[in-house]
């Protein structure tokens, strides 16, 4: 655990990655007696806020830059299956936010019809699309929706496609919308009918589909 640093904002260490983690649990005690705690749908993707009672320590633990841990990309770091996105040290007598989120293929969606499921905010969409890089976000007709495309051989495995995507809809009880167009172009896209939005559950829904064996089913690229 880190021990309260100086608390210039100027040179900031870059903090060990795996300081940062065990913190995590003790972290959430001293935030939960201090600030708000609100855990998203799943209780693994868990966004800290401390309030103005912010203690030096964590000022000390958390650079000016918005930047926590080694990564590949600035904030982006990964420890097993736990990402430390990024922590923002807000200033002097400001919040820090500490966001944790376990890789979106090994959640589960929750069911739609709960009463605190509710559209995910710009910042967490920003904190989860980088695990789903294929896909696109885009707003059709003001709603924000997911959606990715492939190219099939051919028609028979478009639907072979949509079968095993099927599958994984049932067992996760979230269901993407299935287009098969000109006979070999799959594109499908996902949001939450429930709430007219995207909620996490795209983005797991998006990110176990990107883990299905369709590779057979897809035209070699033509510079393949
Ligand atoms: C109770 C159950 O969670 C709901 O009927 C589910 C079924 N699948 C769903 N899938 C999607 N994409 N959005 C929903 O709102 C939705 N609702």
């Amino acid at each position: 655990m880190h021990t309260a640093g100086k608390d210039s904002s100027s040179s900031q260490p870059e903090y060990d990655l795996r300081s940062l983690v065990p913190l995590k649990s003790s972290a959430l005690s001293l935030f939960r007696s201090h600030g708000r705690l609100s855990s998203c749908a799943a209780p693994d993707v868990v966004e800290l806020s401390l309030h103005r009672t912010i203690l030096s320590g964590f000022r000390a633990f958390c650079s000016s830059k918005g930047v926590c841990g080694r990564g590949p990309a600035g904030g982006d770091s990964t420890l097993g299956e736990t990402k430390v996105l990024f922590c923002k040290g807000v200033g002097l007598g400001g919040g820090i936010e500490l966001v944790v989120v376990v890789n979106l293929s090994l959640r589960k969606c929750v069911p739609c019809n709960r009463k605190d499921l509710s559209p995910i905010t710009e910042g967490n969409a920003s904190v989860l699309k980088p695990q789903v890089p294929e896909w696109e976000l885009f707003n059709d007709g003001g709603v924000m929706k997911l959606r990715r495309k492939w190219k099939v051989k051919n028609f028979l495995l478009g639907l072979e496609f949509f079968k095993i995507v099927a599958d994984l809809a049932e067992s996760e009880g979230h269901h993407p919308d299935l287009h098969l167009v000109g006979w070999n172009n799959v594109v499908i896209e996902i949001w939450t009918h429930a709430c007219g939005g995207l909620t996490e559950n795209d983005f797991i829904l998006a990110a176990k589909i990107d883990k299905l064996p369709f590779e057979s089913y897809l035209r070699r690229k033509v510079n393949d």
